[in-house]
């Protein structure tokens, strides 16, 4: 096939057609009209016939044009050069920061347009819109950050990057985190870390869950990444990366003293720790001589040993902090938000106390250590940490920017608008849950069909979380260790949801140790 027909496939169907035209004609004998004649006389039946015909066409292309094309949803860009922004982040700093979205849904719908952090923004709240635009590719949206976010992660940030080199990193982050061989490692080094620091808490003492969660997960994070061991390295790490994220949502000044160009400066200190550990497996590898290496433990292992050849020593070293990012904090507020819910509700807790008594008595009966599968097959356990992704909202939502013109069930996101997909609006919305603001974890027991574009903590399409069963097996492990050997009672303390959700006082709680005497209070007692 020649580059013609490619370029005008319809000129080759015509030939074939006027063949057979021609000799349909030429083999008939009994045509008594010749061939202008023939036409003239059909010429008029064929118009009667074509026209409806083609006004038909004509009217059913009007109506595609109409509804591919789509209009901008109402709503409002609020005051010269700041917008709505005020009005979102008041709303935000509050304990309803989807109020906002809330009245102006009620004025324009679920998606709605405003104008947010110096862009034009349609809003979406409408579950279907939300997942249309996180299945896109980025021939339609990309990720969008505040500019201070964009100079600390630099332009090879897997956050950042699209096509190609974005799906093969993910890929093999992805595959590497949902390794059985990964998650053993987690689990060995979780339950050590966990019973090590827990061991640690006096009877009566207020202890911070929010640190102590956070501290746990940076360990067993670093070691995921790249293989460091708690110590003096370790520690370096954790200094350099909170001077790093104080940084995130600075001033985009790069001048010497300011804020953004300090946590740069950490930045690079960090990398060059990674990259003096990336040097020493290269080595290491050398002298591994299957020519295959070792197996994976961490992140960097997987990633030095791709063959495509794309990821250079500066490309992962850099990856390395900025995997930290969604990771650091989100994991700890999961745990910390489950055992403020949990204290809320004693019904839940003691539920969750039985099933993971049960699972203890049974594994130490057969002399065995707990594995990553008993804390995940925990049913309840896993609804708990449901309920609290649901409620929660640790990331409330995503900020997307449209490179061309998109229209989305009938709403036009126009070019180099940011499009804000609002994950709590669905996941408080009473017509999906009933009693949204209610921590009812047995509501995933009933929900057997939920949607996935209903239940998106973890974001979806191609970006959608690889994390997302690492965090659920580090949660699983913190619960199960704090009910087994814990009673304790919360201290009164407050979510904040802005500029990202947390307990404002880290959550204090009285913790007592519980004996070989202790009984469960009966289920009948917690239920009245
Ligand atoms: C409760 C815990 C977590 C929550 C709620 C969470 C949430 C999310 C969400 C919503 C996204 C999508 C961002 C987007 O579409 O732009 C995301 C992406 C990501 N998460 Fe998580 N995450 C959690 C834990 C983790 C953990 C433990 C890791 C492991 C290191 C991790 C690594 C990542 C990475 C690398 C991405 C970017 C993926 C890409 O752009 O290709 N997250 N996370």
């Amino acid at each position: 096939m020649g580059l013609c027909n490619l370029a005008n496939p319809f000129s080759s169907i015509a030939k074939h057609f006027s063949h057979i035209h021609t000799h349909t004609i030429s083999n008939s004998s009994h045509v008594p009209l010749s061939r202008p004649h023939m036409a003239l006389l059909l010429a008029p039946l064929f118009l009667l016939l074509l026209l409806p015909a083609a006004a038909m066409l004509a009217r059913a292309r009007m109506r595609r044009h109409r509804d591919r094309v789509g209009v901008v949803p109402s709503g409002s860009f609020g005051w010269p050069v700041v917008g709505e922004t005020l009005e979102f982040v008041s709303a935000a700093y509050s304990p309803r920061p989807e109020s906002f979205m809330d009245r102006r849904r009620e004025r324009h719908g679920k998606v709605f347009k405003s104008h947010l952090f110096g862009s034009p923004t349609i809003v979406s709240t409408d579950a279907e819109v939300s997942r249309f635009v996180l299945q896109s590719d980025a021939r339609s949206f990309v990720p969008s950050y505040p500019k201070s976010l964009l100079e600390l992660m630099g332009s090879s940030s897997i956050l950042l990057i699209n096509g190609a080199l974005q799906r093969r990193i993910h890929g093999l982050i992805g595959a590497f985190f949902k390794s059985s061989q990964l998650k053993s490692q987690i689990t060995a080094d979780m339950q050590s870390y966990v019973r090590c620091s827990m061991s640690t808490w006096a009877d009566g003492q207020p202890i911070l869950i929010q640190n102590q969660a956070k501290h746990l997960v940076f360990q067993i994070l670093v070691k995921g990444l790249i293989g460091l061991e708690p110590g003096k390295e370790m520690l370096f790490l954790k200094q350099e990366f909170q001077e790093f994220i104080a940084g995130l949502m600075s001033l985009p000044v790069k001048l010497p003293g300011t804020r953004l160009y300090k946590s740069l400066q950490a930045k690079k200190r960090m990398v060059m720790l990674v990259k003096k550990i990336i040097e020493e497996k290269r080595r290491r590898n050398r002298n591994w001589n299957d020519g295959i290496g070792p197996i994976p433990k961490d992140v960097i292992d997987v990633l030095i040993n791709d063959p495509s050849g794309q990821l250079t020593d500066d490309l992962i070293s850099d990856n390395m902090i900025d995997l930290m990012i969604p990771a650091e904090d989100s994991v700890p507020v999961l745990i910390t938000l489950a055992v403020k819910y949990l204290s809320d509700s004693p019904l839940a807790l003691r539920q969750l106390e039985e099933e993971n008594m049960e699972l203890k008595e049974r594994k130490s009966q057969l002399e065995e250590e707990l594995e990553w599968n008993d804390y995940m097959s925990l049913s309840f356990t896993q609804d708990v940490i449901t309920e609290t992704l649901r409620l929660g909202n640790i990331i409330g939502g995503i900020m997307r920017k449209a490179v061309r013109d998109v229209e989305v069930k009938g709403h036009l996101i126009p070019k180099g608008w940011c499009v804000f997909t609002y994950f709590r609006s669905v996941h408080l919305d009473d017509s999906i849950y009933e009693e949204p603001m209610r921590f009812n974890p047995w509501r995933w027991k009933e929900m057997v069909d939920v949607s996935t574009c209903s239940f998106t903590p973890f974001g979806g399409g191609q970006r959608l979380c690889p994390g997302l069963d690492l965090a659920r097996l580090e949660a699983s492990i913190f619960l199960h260790h704090l009910v087994t050997s814990f009673t304790w009672v919360a201290e009164v303390d407050q979510v904040v949801n802005f500029p990202t959700v947390r307990m404002k006082g880290g959550l204090p709680v009285r913790v007592t140790k519980k004996t070989e005497a202790w009984e469960p209070i009966p289920f009948a007692r917690v239920q009245s």
